[in-house]
């Protein structure tokens, strides 16, 4: 069953007298119990959609239409909250993680007492059961000797410990949505698979819904149930994951899985993506991909294509792919 939908999200930056459209008429889905992943290279957007839908664009950013309507039985439109009673949602029914722990970690109060204070926020209990419940949340993401480490600094946590900690927070007033906003860029690679283990148990006991933003298509793999490719604001193919991986049909996302390591033949070097993501300003006038499509006919040039349901359940926004013609590589 649904628990979020959202429907048309647009939030574009004015700066320098120009409107930069960094989130641009952006829908999905998100199923109770499941993880969404969107994918896509920085600056596609990602960051923008889920704070839109928290509620935390700043100026010179504004969401300018849609709605994300939350709840099973009677949705509310999230977009249309007023503050005060999107604060009681924000960190208790939608918690958010975020690439750098040190960005919501206060430096100078101790762990213990900041994944507590997320329990007082919310109200959730009295001084003695949230300190129960606070050791009890630090022994759940691994911090195995909580008592000893309750009145420590994060600077005494290494970088994975820290995100721990925050994931400890995020989850402290069981939220029915995790957003995790890459949150294992920062990390080592060994230490990466350790935090998407661990979200994928807490998940899996806590009975969260998860929206991931990532860039790592083995992320995707290893966890989404559903898939939204993002790019310069525009969602370019959406299905569930498995259909994704078995049948990727927007040249993005064959581009993305073509970069994806163990795809191939391991002597031969890893392919990239041509260019760079266009800026905002710079956005080609036509498919935003296009001008690093290595398949893209003249049309892609001058008209943007819609996003269009192509088999049950799989979307793509791509010309060549809704009109039947092969793709194939200009030499
Ligand atoms: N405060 C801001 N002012 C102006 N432009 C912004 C601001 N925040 C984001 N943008 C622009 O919005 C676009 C989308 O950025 P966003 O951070 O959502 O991308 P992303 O896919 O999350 O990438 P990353 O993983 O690097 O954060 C980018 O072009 C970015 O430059």
């Amino acid at each position: 069953m649904a628990l979020l939908t959202v429907n048309n999200i647009k939030t574009y930056f004015y700066l320098d007298g120009e409107e930069l459209p960094a989130v641009d008429d952006v829908s999905f889905t998100l199923e109770e119990n499941k993880t969404l992943a969107m994918i896509g290279e920085s600056g596609s957007g990602k960051s923008v959609l889920v704070l839109s839908i928290m509620g935390l664009v700043d100026k010179p950013g504004k969401v300018l239409q849609g709605e994300a309507l939350y709840g099973d039985s009677v949705p509310r439109d999230l977009l249309k909250l007023k503050e005060r009673d999107m604060q009681k949602i924000r960190g208790n029914e939608i918690a958010m993680i975020y690439q750098d722990p040190m960005s919501t970690l206060n430096p100078l109060i101790p762990v213990g007492k900041q994944i507590e204070e997320a329990l007082l926020i919310h109200k959730k209990g009295n001084k003695k059961e949230n300190r129960k419940k606070t050791l009890q949340l630090m022994e759940d993401v691994g911090i195995s000797d909580a008592q000893e480490r309750f009145m420590d600094l994060p600077s005494k946590f290494s970088g994975g410990m820290r995100q721990r900690i925050m994931i400890a927070m995020a989850i402290a007033c069981n939220p029915k949505i995790l957003i995790a906003d890459e949150p294992t860029t920062a990390l080592d690679v060994t230490i990466q698979a350790e935090i998407l283990d661990l979200l994928k148990k807490l998940q899996k006991e806590q009975k969260m819904a998860m929206i991931l933003n990532t860039h790592d298509l083995g992320v995707v793999k290893d966890m989404a149930h559903d898939v939204c490719v993002m790019y310069c604001g525009k969602v370019m193919e959406k299905a569930a994951s498995t259909e994704i991986f078995m049948n990727p049909m927007n040249p993005y996302t064959i581009g993305l899985m073509e970069c994806m390591p163990g795809q191939g033949n391991p002597k031969e070097k890893l392919q990239a993506i041509e260019g760079y993501v266009p800026h905002p300003s710079d956005f080609p006038k036509g498919c935003r991909f296009s001008s690093r499509c290595p398949y893209a006919i003249d049309k892609c040039h001058s008209q943007l294509p819609e996003l269009v349901e192509v088999s049950p359940n799989h979307f793509v926004r791509c010309f060549l792919v809704q009109e039947g013609i092969p793709l194939i590589k200009k030499a």
